[in-house]
């Protein structure tokens, strides 16, 4: 088949090298001709794991990329994964996809053969029905050859590719049975070698599933939280209870790790977008908003445990980790910035590090210190908190003894307690 992807970035990208590795013809297009020209390369213009072997591979032979929509019509499907950023009040802004959609019908207005368009990116219920559909309808001029479906996207950052190729579940969102026997299309290499479920429905409940999907991985989280701040009044240890509640297929043993929080590009964007738009349908949405509320006040237990040791003003405190998780550069949304926030506000000294994520926050706080290395962030400082869970972090051991005052505050369960150093684990 030849697939056209629309929208280049984080997830058009991962998903035009796996369909390109599916065996697809793929023309990746991006209104950004540096992104387009890395392509062209056979570079990743993201950093993730097997991607730049995949565009190594693919590009200039079953993979394309260019700024033009050219090949739109003459493409099978056409999938859209343009970004869906926030608003202030939480409602996302489908301004940059609308009009990437209204284009995508402009291309296809002539075309006589029947053309779908997927929409990859997460959108709330109704936009497909009130926007999207309608700006490509509008961009066809009403060419009714053209039917716009939903593929929502499950990819993790850090496990982007093999979670692309090795799903757990497909959910194909079409609104006639033609739509979704051309999904089946799409995937099929993938579901020759891969068991994995399929959800056929309409577009309006699969993108409803995004969300669903996201909020109650992010609740789990948040609920996780909950328990563990609880058993950490009663002097218990959250990983003991968690791993055991895990035993049941009910609960799942995934996604059971308390502490500092999810950041991310995902799950605070669509967390608070659902709750937006249950709330423009008079729905108040109230475990949503708790998890969102224990979520952003984790960082604040963080350092009242760190201040039970260590008085913050004018006290060089060291923050080790700055990703919002580990295998990844990406800050946004990172545990750390609402730290370094709450730290600058008591007036401490901060000194950074993280192994690959210094530069993004450098820009985000040129004003503090960043160090080399974890033992150099350690060294002479009067506490730290460790915010990422990042494997070098396990093996932090005699660069405790340069501290001034060790103590230490683990907000994801990585350093080993020892005699020696002041350990306070945020849920154990
Ligand atoms: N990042 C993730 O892990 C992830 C996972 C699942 C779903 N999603 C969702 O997928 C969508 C895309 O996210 P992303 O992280 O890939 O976004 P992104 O911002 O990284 O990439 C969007 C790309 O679209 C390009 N673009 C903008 N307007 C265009 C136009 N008119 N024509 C062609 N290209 C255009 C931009 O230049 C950019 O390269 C969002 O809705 C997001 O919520 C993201
Ligand atoms: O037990 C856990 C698991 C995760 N996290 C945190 O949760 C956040 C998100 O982690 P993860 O889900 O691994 O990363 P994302 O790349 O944000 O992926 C999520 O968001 C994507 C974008 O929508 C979805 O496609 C994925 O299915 C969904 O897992 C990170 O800050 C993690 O540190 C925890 O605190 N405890």
């Amino acid at each position: 088949m030849h697939i056209t992807v629309i929208g280049s970035g984080y997830v058009g990208t991962t998903i035009a090298a796996c369909f390109a590795d599916l065996g697809h013809d793929v023309t990746a297009i991006d209104i950004d001709e540096e992104i387009v020209e890395t392509l062209n390369d056979g570079q990743s213009p993201i950093s993730e794991p097997g991607l730049e072997d995949l565009l190594e591979t693919h590009a200039g032979n079953r993979l394309e990329a260019t700024t033009s929509y050219d090949a739109v019509p003459e493409s099978d499907v056409t999938f859209l994964a343009i970004g869906t950023p926030s608003n202030d009040d939480g409602s996302i802004d489908l301004g940059a996809l609308e009009a990437a959609a209204e284009a995508t019908g402009e291309a296809v207005a002539d075309k006589d053969e029947r053309h779908l368009v997927v929409i990859k990116s997460t959108v709330t219920p109704p936009s497909i029905e009130t926007v999207l559909e309608p700006a490509v309808h509008r961009g066809a001029d009403g060419n009714e050859n053209i039917e716009v479906g939903m593929n929502p996207e499950f990819l993790r950052e850090g496990s982007a590719v093999s979670d692309f190729l090795s799903p757990d579940k497909l959910v194909f969102g079409a609104s006639s049975e033609w739509g979704t026997n051309r999904l089946h299309a799409v995937f099929e290499p993938l579901l020759e070698d891969h068991d994995a479920h399929v959800v056929e429905t309409d577009p309006q409940t699969a993108s409803m599933i995004k969300y669903a999907n996201n909020a109650f991985l992010a609740s789990k989280i948040s609920l996780v939280n909950d328990l563990g701040n609880i058993c950490k009044e009663f002097g218990l240890d959250a990983y003991e209870v968690m791993e055991a509640i895990g035993l049941d297929d009910r609960i799942s043993e995934q996604f059971l790790r308390s502490g500092v929080g999810w950041g991310g590009s995902c799950f605070p964007k669509d967390v608070n977008a659902i709750i937006a738009a249950a709330r423009e349908e008079d729905y108040d949405p109230a475990v949503l908003e708790a998890t969102v509320e224990v979520n952003d006040r984790q960082p604040e237990r963080m350092l009242e445990l760190l201040e039970d040791h260590v008085d913050l003003e004018g006290a060089r405190i060291a923050v080790l980790g700055l990703a919002f998780k580990p295998q990844t550069d990406d800050i946004r949304n990172s545990r750390a910035i609402p730290m370094i926030e709450l730290l600058k506000e008591r007036g401490s000294e901060i000194v950074a590090y993280d192994p690959v994520a210094v530069e993004p926050m450098q820009e985000r706080f040129p004003d503090i210190e960043y160090a080399a290395s974890a033992a150099d962030a350690l060294d002479g400082a009067d506490g730290t908190v460790v915010v990422t869970d990042w494997d070098e972090f396990a093996t932090l051991d005699e660069e405790f003894d340069t501290m001034a005052t060790p103590v230490v505050v683990d907000g994801r369960r990585i350093i080993e307690p020892r005699d020696g150093i002041t350990y306070e684990g945020l849920t154990w």
